[in-house]
């Protein structure tokens, strides 16, 4: 009898069976396909790889006004999906965690095909395993979402655009989330026409409103076509030239073509192959698999972590859920899910990023002081020719300390991540402005945004007060 059975090889499900295993549980990890889930083979590391190539192909176009000729940058499609491919083996072969799996005494099984639940402590896979074990955790990700739409299967996922043997001339780009916007931004920097087509008012819904408009501005700017609120999609259908979508809105019919329709609406659960109730796990409206804090789900002996629970998508919360879950499942419910600090980033042109409470979330508890040093006013950013963003504070008037975080342009992500730290810290903006960060730097901008905080509060912040209104 196996004691942990963990389904589904992505960062939740490898933590959890690494966790399960040190242990000292007899674990098994068995998996659809191949081990590193989504997270490895098919979301942020071939994404994250193509925005770098975008990334390169922006400062590429910049080299001129440096003084350095080597004339217009040339993109080779082919080359660059060889690239991805390589940089997946290289991830995969140099991931530490598969060999501290292998190391642990973990039984992996990939490529099993899916898997099913038989009865609450058996599973069987379509590659004709039967597994049985004390504790089961199911870490089974999601799947983009797909809808009955005639002609839907004319559309295309992340996954098949980031696969196309050539950069098509236009797409059109439904969704307005983290990966609508990557999809598009990639796609814009490599010389696709590109429209976005979100349904609601605005792309970017969880993001702080004034990152989600400097990004759309941004977008527009760049030529990209944003509509927001555009109404309901009626049908797709193929053209001699590629796709069209027909939607209509206030019942007036309207339509939009491309050579490429890339749907990004939403990550669901795909909980509908591992029959469920035959384990007596229940599952909400969308497929997710309904836990409580300790990730427990609704069968004693089952537990569930990562996408597959519908909470915070992310590799970070798979991971610590994976952890959690684990812990838990051997331990007894000793561990709930800790709310910290969310961090979020999109690797769009310009990037964002957030740490903590938006600016609406805030002001719903909170009496706040907002303080923003825009990119065009910084001397790290003037150097690099990177004047586009700006980095936004939300500092809670009482304590001082801050509440969120918000920055959009060159290195958001990693300016961030420096305010999730102080956040996490719980630091006061005058202790952070004090910081004496190196010159000149685009973190350096969070401590000035800190200063400006901390001079509107009144408060001391010496001689980092003189920076912050110079740089
Ligand atoms: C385009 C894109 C870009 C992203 N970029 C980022 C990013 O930059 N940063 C970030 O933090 N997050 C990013 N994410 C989100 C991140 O990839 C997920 O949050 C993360 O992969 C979730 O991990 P997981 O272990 O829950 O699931 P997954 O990584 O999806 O792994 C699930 C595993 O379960 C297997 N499986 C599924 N069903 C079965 C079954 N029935 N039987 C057996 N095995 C099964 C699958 O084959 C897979 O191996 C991105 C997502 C997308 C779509
Ligand atoms: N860089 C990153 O960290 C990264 C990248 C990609 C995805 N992710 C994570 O994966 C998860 C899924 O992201 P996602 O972007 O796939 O989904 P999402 O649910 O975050 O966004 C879907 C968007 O599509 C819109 N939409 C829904 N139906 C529509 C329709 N019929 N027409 C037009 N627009 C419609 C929604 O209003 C929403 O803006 C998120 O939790 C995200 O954080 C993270």
């Amino acid at each position: 009898m196996t004691d942990v059975l963990v389904i589904g090889a992505g960062p939740a499900g490898a933590i959890a069976a690494l966790r399960a295993a040190d242990l000292g549980a007899r674990t098994v990890l068995v998996t659809s396909s191949a081990f590193g889930g989504m997270a490895a083979n098919d979301g942020p590391v071939p994404v994250r790889t193509l925005a770098y190539a975008a990334r390169l192909f922006r400062g590429a176009r910049q080299l001129d006004q440096y003084g350095i000729a080597v004339g217009e940058p040339i993109l080779d499609y082919s080359r660059l999906l060889a690239r991805v491919r390589e940089i997946l083996g290289d991830v995969v072969a140099h991931s530490s965690l598969r060999e501290q799996i292998d190391a642990a005494g973990v039984t992996v099984y990939e490529e099993a095909g899916n898997a099913s639940f038989a009865d609450p402590h058996t599973i069987v896979t379509e590659s004709g395993l039967r597994l049985h074990a004390e504790k089961i955790i199911i870490c089974t990700g999601g799947v983009g979402r797909r809808d009955l739409t005639p002609g839907f299967e004319l559309t295309n996922t992340h996954s098949s655009a980031l696969a196309l043997t050539e950069v098509p001339s236009s797409m059109l780009v439904v969704g307005g989330g983290a990966t609508a916007v990557q999809v598009a931004s990639i796609f814009k920097a490599f010389g696709s026409q590109v429209h976005l087509f979100e349904r609601g008012p605005r792309i970017l819904s969880t993001e702080d409103a004034d990152v989600a408009s400097a990004v759309t501005a941004a977008f527009r700017e760049a030529g990209m076509i944003v509509r927001e609120n555009f109404g309901d999609i009626e049908s797709f259908e193929k053209t001699s030239t590629g796709v069209r979508m027909n939607f209509r809105k206030d019942g007036t019919r309207d339509c939009a073509e491309a050579a490429l329709i890339v749907m990004a609406t939403g990550w669901v659960a795909d909980t509908a192959k591992l029959n469920l109730p035959a384990a007596g796990v229940l599952s909400d409206h969308r497929g997710f698999v309904k836990v409580d804090p300790y990730l427990r789900t609704s069968a004693s002996n089952i537990f569930a972590a990562g996408d597959v629970t519908g909470q915070l998508m992310l590799v970070p919360h798979a991971i610590q859920q994976g952890f959690l879950a684990a812990s838990n499942a051997l331990l007894g419910p000793t561990t709930r899910l800790d709310e910290g600090v969310n961090t979020s980033a999109g690797f769009t042109d310009p990037e964002y990023a957030s740490a903590g409470m938006t600016e609406a979330k805030a002001r719903e508890t909170h009496d706040i002081v907002i303080s923003t040093i825009q990119f065009d006013s910084t001397i790290r950013t003037i150097i690099d020719g990177r004047k586009v963003g700006f980095c936004k504070l939300i500092v809670d008037r009482r304590t001082a300390k801050i509440l969120g975080c918000h920055v959009v342009g060159e290195r958001a992500v990693e300016i961030a991540q420096v305010a999730a730290i102080a956040i996490s810290a719980e630091m006061r903006v005058d202790d952070l402005a004090r910081v004496p960060l190196a010159f000149p730097t685009y973190t350096g901008n969070l401590a000035y945004a800190a200063a400006a905080a901390g001079r509107q509060l009144d408060l001391q912040v010496g001689w980092a007060g003189d920076a912050a209104s110079r740089y």
